[in-house]
């Protein structure tokens, strides 16, 4: 390709060690199945390392654009300017290998923030833009062409840089650049990550960087392969995943406070809690502001069942027998611990199954081949820990097993994630499918607590009677 990645850069087929990025779970006991009192605050988390891999995941996971109704809320710098919305592409005026670009991705019209946002970003003179919606919105597309859309491929020097917050994720929005950018090959695209050492006292001649803080700060302030004064556009992506992690916030502020006055700044974010809006303004001055509500997940369309066992043995009978009686398409099943998870796995795949193992000690980018691999249906059957895909957006599988129930450190029901893992937005119309395990006093508790939390009936399934599997699925 046109665009400099060396190949030890590569995602997700290096062997290397550098993408390592590790999740990391408190260890098991051996031998013992922990119940929720002995596991006491478990899991402890490496937080900041955590959310830049459950975003990544989240992006591999998804195979298309998040759908929305809900009203893109606009704060504008100047209220007495008109507030242009555009519905088709055609009405941004693009130069001709950028439409090209995006009709090449198989977009078709603005996604709901796209809407507003481009118009924004690619207005004269441009404007400052802090955006926030839910992942898969379609916020990577719309900065990345905005990127494209203002440097010019004339002037072989840095223009915009664009930051991320881990090394995956920057190799992941270089991808979008790259393929968006596939009919305007003389704009050229550098990755500023760990790894990728230049030589002492050049000049970068692409016009695109995009990398994380620190190596981003190194190479304007240390290095000197960029000169920050030429900057037009400065992008930071993933706001509240960068200010997880300790050190970002104040490289991505020093590296700002290196750009001319005139440069434009974009921020965005999924989320929007104070810490994150804090941030925001600190790194965009008068900002246009865009938000869009997240949908809110119901269980409205779901069926809900518990099945009472006695072992995991028995559980794994249920769920055999389960798959025996009915035809289920892709089935996410989550267990409490790795060890757990490992059995169930191995016991499914001895029964002939395609299974997808997700656990917590793989390294971040072997988690991202086996998302990948199942996103694409080639497991049908994925195994993972509750720890491990925490936050993982399960929109597209239509069966949920809860092999193990989801509750928080002091083993109370996590009702927010048994909602998030389950629960559909309503108006897709979608119907899903939930079974629950049961296997002691303890876990009926933590299943009643969560049917009384939620109001919402959870039938009883008795599993040894393949007339009554039938009927769930029909
Ligand atoms: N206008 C569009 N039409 C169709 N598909 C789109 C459009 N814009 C983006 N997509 C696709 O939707 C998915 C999500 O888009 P994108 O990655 O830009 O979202 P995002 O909001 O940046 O998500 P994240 O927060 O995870 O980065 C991608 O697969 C992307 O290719």
């Amino acid at each position: 390709t046109n665009y400099l990645a060396p190949d030890e850069l590569s995602l997700f087929c290096s062997s290397s060690q550098m993408g390592k990025l590790q999740l990391k779970e408190k260890p098991e006991e051996n031998g013992k199945h922990p119940c929720a009192a002995e596991l006491g605050p478990l899991p402890y988390l490496v937080v900041s390392e955590d959310v830049g891999a459950q975003s990544l995941l989240n992006k591999l996971i998804r195979n298309n654009l998040v759908n929305t109704t809900n009203q893109v809320e606009v704060l504008q710098k100047d209220p007495n300017s008109p507030l242009y919305s555009v519905k088709s592409f055609e009405e941004l005026r693009l130069k001709p290998q950028l439409l090209q670009g995006v009709y090449g991705m198989g977009f078709n019209r603005p996604s709901k923030i796209q809407e507003t946002a481009l118009p924004m970003m690619l207005a004269e003179p441009p404007q400052n833009l802090i955006a926030q919606s839910q992942s898969g919105t379609g916020k990577t597309a719309a900065f990345v062409l905005a990127m494209l859309s203002h440097v010019d491929p004339n002037n072989k020097y840095p223009q915009c840089l664009c930051v991320s917050p881990t090394y995956e994720l920057a190799l992941q929005t270089g991808k979008v650049i790259e393929q968006m950018g596939k009919y305007y090959p003389e704009v050229k695209l550098v990755y500023a990550i760990r790894g990728n050492k230049l030589q002492r006292g050049m000049k970068l001649q692409e016009q695109i960087v995009i990398g994380t803080p620190g190596t981003m700060l190194d190479w304007c302030s240390k290095f000197k392969f960029i000169d920050p004064k030429k900057i037009k556009v400065f992008v930071l992506d993933e706001a509240d995943v960068m200010i997880a992690t300790q050190g970002h916030q104040d490289q991505s502020i020093r590296i700002q406070r290196m750009l001319p006055k005139n440069c434009q700044m974009l921020l965005f974010s999924a989320t929007f809690e104070e810490s994150v809006w804090n941030f925001a303004q600190r790194i965009v001055p008068d900002p246009n502001i865009i938000k869009l509500k997240r949908e809110e997940e119901t269980l409205d369309t779901i069926k809900q069942y518990y099945v009472l066992c006695n072992s995991k043995e028995e559980k794994f009978q249920a769920l055999s027998n389960i798959y025996g009686a009915i035809t289920i398409a892709q089935a996410m099943i989550f267990c409490h611990t790795r060890k757990t998870a490992g059995w169930l796995a191995g016991e499914l795949s001895r029964e002939g199954h395609q299974v997808a193992l997700l656990s917590g000690e793989m390294q971040v980018e072997q988690r991202a081949a086996v998302i990948e691999r199942f996103r694409d249906g080639k497991e049908k059957v994925l195994v993972t820990t509750n720890v491990c895909a925490r936050g993982i957006d399960v929109e597209q599988v239509s069966v949920v097993i809860n092999f193990d129930l989801p509750i928080d450190k002091d083993g109370n029901p996590d009702n927010e994630t048994y909602l998030h893992r389950i629960g559909r937005t309503g108006r897709f119309g979608k119907r899903g499918l939930a079974i629950n395990m049961v296997d002691s006093k303890m876990s009926m508790n933590i299943l009643y607590r969560i049917q009384e939390h939620f109001n919402k009936k959870i039938e009883k399934l008795d599993t040894d009677d393949l007339d009554e599997i039938e009927k769930i699925a029909s």
